[in-house]
């Protein structure tokens, strides 16, 4: 993939192998990996989608390619570098990890919480030291930002458009994202895409954005990857998937989900069948959400809280500014 084939790849996942840790932080016993044998390679200017059904470990990916679960170094290389061993990756900007599910994190951890207290879109932007104005503007404008939003009193779609500035104020060179998109409305979802594709073509910025929206985004991947139950099934250029299929992207992808639904229901069936159980035994999880102790155990052994000094008592004063505070969060 890739439209530079001879620069270095900006993306590289080779042979990719995950299971979350349980609560002494090793995988548990007799389970099967959650992500197992991906591979994947993205290069400069490649606007990649990841879709799959619920579950199939797209946000479990963009994690690990954000540096928030450790994996072995070779396994994934963002810019040559392992982002889970190589902060610099993340506090130079160059690696932008932005989640879905940041307020769910805030509940759990009490980790940036700022973006919900009383502190102006003001303050929370321009506090950000070693901005390019004129990058800090255009974003302004793009996301239509009202500098005098109040966080704690912003509704939900005007508080993401903050959080989605803040991670896009220094230029990235790999951004993932993670469905940042669902509380926005039309127009600022549509000039989002816009500048996101810009950033790709002009400044050879490489995307991978896990979404189950897609409407208007016919023409915005140059790439699509499909994950089902951990695995690649299909990394096509965007160009061959309309050869393929005459069908919009959506309708295109929808009778990928279908097959694999009628296939797995097929499976069950048999098994069922046979006089097995028709799920495979879930080895139990290790989220971390409203465990303390179990919260402990992760950020150990998967870095999930690592590298914050700074204070999480709410006040202006204690807010540290870093248009990275999304990460390893
Ligand atoms: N912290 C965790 N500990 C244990 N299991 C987890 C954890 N987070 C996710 N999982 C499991 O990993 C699997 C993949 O989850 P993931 O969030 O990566 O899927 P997804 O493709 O992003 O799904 P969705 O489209 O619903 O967001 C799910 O079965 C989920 O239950």
């Amino acid at each position: 993939m890739g439209v530079e084939q001879n620069s270095e790849p900006a993306i590289v996942i080779n042979g990719l192998r995950f299971t979350y840790p349980g609560i002494d932080g090793q995988p548990p016993a007799g389970s099967t990996p959650l992500i197992d044998d991906f591979s994947l390679t993205l290069h400069a200017g490649d606007r990649c989608l990841l879709v799959g059904s619920n579950g199939a470990g797209k946000t479990t990916i963009l994690k690990i390619l954000g540096g928030k679960h450790m994996v072995e170094p070779h396994m994934v290389r963002v810019l040559g570098r392992s982002a889970f061993h190589d902060t610099t990756l993340t506090s130079s900007g160059d690696l932008s990890y932005l989640g879905g599910e940041w307020r769910r994190e805030v509940a759990f951890a009490g980790f940036d919480v700022p973006i919900q207290m009383d502190v102006s879109a003001e303050k929370m932007i321009n506090g950000v030291a070693g901005i390019d104005p004129q990058r800090r503007a255009e974003l302004i404008k793009v996301l239509d930002i009202d500098l005098s939003w109040r966080m704690h009193k912003a509704s939900d779609g005007q508080r993401r458009r903050v959080q989605i500035c803040m991670g896009l104020l220094k230029p990235f060179k790999v951004l993932l994202l993670d469905e940042i998109t669902v509380d926005l409305d039309v127009l600022a979802r549509a000039d989002l895409l816009r500048f996101l594709k810009r950033e790709c073509e002009e400044r050879g910025g490489t995307i991978i954005y896990a979404t189950h929206i897609f409407d208007g985004l016919e023409d915005w991947p140059s790439h699509i990857v499909y994950v089902a139950h951990g695995k690649l099934q299909i990394a096509m250029p965007m160009d061959k998937v309309k050869e393929n299929s005459k069908l919009s992207l959506m309708r295109t992808v929808e009778t990928w989900l279908r097959k694999e639904r009628d296939e797995d229901r097929k499976r069950r069936k048999e098994r069922k069948a046979r006089g097995l159980p028709e799920f495979n035994e879930q080895t139990e999880g290790s989220r971390a959400i409203g465990d303390p102790a179990r919260a402990a155990v992760r950020a150990m052994n998967n870095g999930w809280a690592a590298g914050r000094l700074h204070s999480t008592v709410a006040g202006e004063d204690n807010f540290l500014f870093s248009s990275n505070s999304v990460l390893r969060s």
